[in-house]
């Protein structure tokens, strides 16, 4: 049997001042008639990037590109999965994938306590202070793979949204490929791997798992950049940054032009004083560190250094969550 994908852990709080366990849900304070995703803007806090696709589509290599691409920019990346990004994911991706016969709907509530506790746990936190955070599936797999492929339908929808409070990536990359050719990749990148529960399912179920993620694509373009993941690695690479790039330059724009405040409790701006702040991390980045390597985990700032430059090392040492190679 194939086996799991195990990331290894980073606590945010020996790095980035975020923890991963205990779990103190950041939407605590929050009216419950209130849902995070509208007390707090999209706009104040980091960005959500997803990667989605049919299995060996090509996703944890893209995700690893952007991010290098990402922290080479200044940006504090937390790199994390689905099912799996914290310790009771964890648990719960064993049960799904290698724990034998799961019913469709208890694999869907499943999928759902999953995305449930690694919203609470790490996604909305990471959020909040600003990082950003790339996920390997979210949502829209539950949509494609429960709600179309075993044909769960809409309430998975209300499922999803429940167990994240709504929260809604920014940006989701569907890497698109027939899944003849995915599951291929995926055998031969692992020959003496058996399929797990999911990928040993019929070809006509991931082919409707690939033609409801190309409907839910069609239906929400200005969330979804679909690419084809036949291309080679550099050409998927170059076309994903020019989506972020594009992302990051329109939320500054809406900065500069943005006259009301957009928080309700201290009147301020946030997306500015980020945009300020940023701006300045690249300037500093593009005059004076251009040839300075990064160092993961390397935070201090020597006397006389450019604090650019040790911010951008400290981001480079900040993932909370990266991905190891399937074992
Ligand atoms: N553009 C590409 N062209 C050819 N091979 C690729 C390309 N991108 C990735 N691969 C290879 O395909 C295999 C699967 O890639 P990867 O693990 O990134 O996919 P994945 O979508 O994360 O898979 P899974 O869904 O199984 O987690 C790897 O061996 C990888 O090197
Ligand atoms: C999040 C999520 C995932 N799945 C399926 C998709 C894959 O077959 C596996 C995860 O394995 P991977 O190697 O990490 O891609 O789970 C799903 O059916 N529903 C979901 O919500």
């Amino acid at each position: 049997m194939k086996a799991a994908k195990t990331p290894t852990t980073a606590s945010v709080l020996e790095t980035g001042g975020l923890s991963e366990m205990p779990c103190v849900a950041i939407t605590a304070d929050v009216p419950e008639t209130t849902s995070v995703a509208s007390a707090v803007p999209q706009s104040s806090r980091g960005i959500f990037i997803t990667f989605e696709g049919g299995d060996g589509a090509g996703k944890s290599t893209q995700i690893e590109l952007l991010s290098q691409y990402l922290e080479s920019r200044g940006k504090t990346v937390v790199q994390t999965l689905e099912p799996g990004g914290t310790e009771l994911g964890r648990n719960i991706r064993e049960l799904l994938l290698h724990g034998g016969q799961v019913s469709p709907r208890a694999e869907a509530l499943l999928y759902a306590a999953d995305r449930a506790q690694h919203v609470d746990c790490l996604i909305r936190p990471a959020l909040e202070a600003g990082q950003v955070v790339i996920s390997d599936r979210y949502i829209d797999s539950s949509l494609a793979y429960q709600g179309g492929a075993r044909d769960l339908g809409e309430e998975i929808t209300q499922l999803s949204q429940w167990a994240t409070q709504n929260l809604w990536p920014d940006v989701t990359v569907l890497l698109d490929i027939d899944p003849r050719i995915g599951l291929r990749r995926a055998m031969d990148a692992e020959p003496d791997i058996e399929y797990d529960r999911m990928e040993a399912e019929s070809l006509a179920f991931h082919e409707a798992v690939r033609a409801r993620f190309l409907e839910l694509a069609t239906a929400d373009p200005s969330r979804y950049l679909v690419v084809d993941a036949t291309l080679s690695r550099e050409k998927i690479a170059t076309k994903i940054r020019a989506r972020i790039d594009e992302h990051f330059s329109q939320n500054l724009t809406a900065c500069e032009h943005s006259e009301k405040p957009l928080t309700r409790e201290t009147g301020e701006n946030p997306v500015c004083e980020h945009t300020k702040e940023q701006l300045a991390r690249e300037a500093g980045e593009n005059s004076t560190c251009e040839n300075e390597s990064i160092t993961r985990g390397a935070g201090e700032n020597p006397d006389g250094e450019n604090p650019a430059c040790a911010n951008k090392k400290q981001h480079a040492g900040t993932n909370a969550v990266s991905k190891a190679p399937k074992d």
